[in-house]
């Protein structure tokens, strides 16, 4: 191994100030270096480099330890660098942590790649190599990864997407039959599904948006049906955009909504799962008396929703209808069964790409939540019969669904997944651009963090909450990272590191949605207008009594074939 200088300072049990050599300086200057000294009872430990201190100063201090007695052989002391103790080796294994106190005067050395490749490469999830050193992959525990939640956070452009693509590309990779479900706000995800082909099942809102994907991708999506009578008090109230203070609607909406559940079932409780027709619930509204403004607001509110055709997924689906007109049995166990069928098609095995692209954020925050709470139902109806059906959940733009601070559907179900997960068997990764907006619960139930290129320095203080204690000192250096570069931490990885993300891309020689527009390309090439007509309008289609054999029939019949 190639020393590279020597501690002159221990702060607490693991920063270290290390004296460098100008010789030695070029050798670890790279982001994310790792050194390799001994502790004062001679177990190996791994430092991570974390920052550099040129100051002319020091060239006179170095000029005085030349003098003292064991420094003869550091010439010219120019150089510091501040280390973290990351963790120690025994046994050919890495274990994180500080086993004994590190001690000033010990010689440091360059990690040499070989070493590294033993101790950072043999994981689940290959997803980078180290920054420092391109030939040792990197790669990180997926137990670890999936029970102990993940954050992917950074701004725009540094290639979030591109590291949620490679790590469940791996993982489909790697494992016959995992179990992911991808909330996939901006539908970015889709082309995994030419990759991996009938491992990946795209889901979309039918009619236009499914139109949209189809045009987009050349793929169609399987119609995702979300029926308004499995949606809670709270999910319509948000599809309502009703807030706290429009106190009468909501106790009408509640009113009605129990009176229609109730119909069938005498005990419900206004979040139960028991069938009704949207359009009884427009009616049942004021049954009770309510004949004023606020009344007669929420009718036109509720109406004006079952005019849309792009929200007929939830307010007249074909096929979730025809689901629960096949059930047989008395309530509440007929609507339980047709529920079950309904959403267990979207946890199958493989990737579950829920694509929500082109839906309004309340649209989106109530889907994600009734989905959510679906799968809650699933995984803990499994636990509750002694069995587990372990599955990720990968949040896109998580604050769009968990605010820090706006009490939405979909937060509550978030957090109760962050804080209970583990025990399920239900593993939560949470995709952000803006952690400032975040939760604060979500973040800081996230046991791993990859962090890209962050500027924003109140982002950065909001993750310094989901982060382990000695990698705070790397937080800063975020805004330094290149596009693709991240930095790794917590539970999953073996030890923090700067790595650079695999590129989705040229691995698999596809491109996600998001990917940046080349403009110059573009403006070179003049790209003709694409006939946009058939999309600007959504299709009028209501039900499938209504329509004949056209479009929404076939529809039924294509989610038909996938449920069977
Ligand atoms: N590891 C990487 N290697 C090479 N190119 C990358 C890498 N990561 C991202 N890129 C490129 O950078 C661009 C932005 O990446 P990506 O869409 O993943 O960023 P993002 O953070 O998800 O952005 P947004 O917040 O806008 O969705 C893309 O064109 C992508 O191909």
């Amino acid at each position: 191994m190639e020393e590279i200088g020597k501690i002159v300072n221990v702060f607490g049990r693991n920063i270290l100030r290390i004296a460098v050599p100008d010789t030695a300086f070029e050798k670890i200057s790279r982001p994310g270096t790792y050194v390799i000294f001994r502790s004062s009872s001679g177990i190996q430990h791994l430092a991570l480099v974390t920052g550099y201190l040129l100051v002319d100063e020091l060239y006179k201090r170095g000029r005085v330890l030349e003098e003292l007695e064991g420094y003869e052989d550091i010439t010219v002391i120019r150089n510091e660098v501040t280390a973290v103790v990351v963790g120690y080796i025994r046994e050919g294994k890495i274990f994180k942590g500080v086993e004994s106190l590190p001690a000033p005067g010990e010689r440091v050395f360059l990690a040499d790649p070989e070493r590294l490749k033993l101790l950072l490469s043999a994981y689940d999830v290959d997803v980078g190599t180290l920054a420092s050193t391109s030939d040792v992959n990197f790669t990180i525990d997926l137990n670890m990864l999936a029970s102990r939640h993940f954050a992917v956070l950074a701004m725009t452009g540094s290639g979030k997407s591109n590291t949620v693509a490679v790590v469940v590309s791996r993982i489909l990779e790697k494992y016959p039959n995992p179990r992911i479900v991808l909330i996939d706000t901006h539908s970015e995800y889709i082309p995994l599904a030419k990759v991996f082909k009938e491992r990946v099942r795209v889901f979309s809102p039918g009619g236009r948006l499914s139109e949209l994907v189809k045009l987009r991708y050349g793929i169609e999506p399987i119609p995702l049906e979300v029926p308004m009578w499995t949606l809670g008090f709270e999910e319509i109230a948000e599809l309502l955009k009703l807030d706290s203070r429009a106190t009468k609607q909501l106790l009408y909406l509640r009113e009605a909504l129990l009176s229609v559940r109730r119909e069938r079932w005498p005990h419900a409780a206004p979040d139960d799962p028991i069938y009704f027709k949207a359009r009884q619930l427009v009616e049942r509204i004021g049954s009770k008396g309510g004949r004023d403004d606020s009344a007669i607001d929420l009718k036109l509110k509720l109406s004006s929703l079952l005019d849309d055709p792009d929200l007929s997924f939830i307010t007249s689906p074909v096929m979730s209808e025809k689901i629960y007109e096949k059930t047989s049995g008395a309530e509440p166990e007929r609507s339980g069964r047709a529920y079950t069928q309904l959403y267990k098609s979207l946890f199958g095995e493989g990737l579950n790409i829920i694509a929500l692209g082109g839906l309004p954020s309340e649209v989106q925050v109530t889907t994600v939540a009734t989905i959510l709470r679906a799968l809650w139902r699933v995984v803990s109806a499994h636990v509750q019969a002694g069995s587990v059906l372990p599955t990720l959940v990968i949040v896109e733009e998580a604050h769009v669904y968990a605010p820090k601070d706006r009490d939405v559907p979909s937060r509550q179900i978030l957090e109760k997944i962050a804080k209970e997960g583990r025990k399920f068997g239900v593993g939560l990764g949470i995709v952000s651009q803006r952690p400032r907006e975040l939760s604060q619960t979500l973040l800081a139930q996230c046991g791993t963090l990859i962090a890209l290129r962050t500027t924003n320095p109140e982002d950065q203080r909001h993750i310094m909450l989901s982060v382990e204690d000695i990698i705070g000192e790397l937080i800063q250096g975020l805004a330094s990272l290149t596009v693709g570069q991240a930095l790794i931490s917590g539970a999953a990885a073996p030890v923090p590191a700067i790595i650079n993300v695999h590129s989705f891309t040229r691995i698999y020689s596809a491109e996600l949605g998001g990917k940046d527009v080349d403009w110059s390309k573009a403006w070179a090439e003049s790209p003709e207008f694409i006939d946009i007509s058939r999309l600007l309008f959504a299709h009028r289609e209501r039900s499938i009594e209504n329509t004949g054999p056209g479009e929404a029939r076939d529809r039924a019949a294509k989610l038909e074939n996938f449920l069977q």
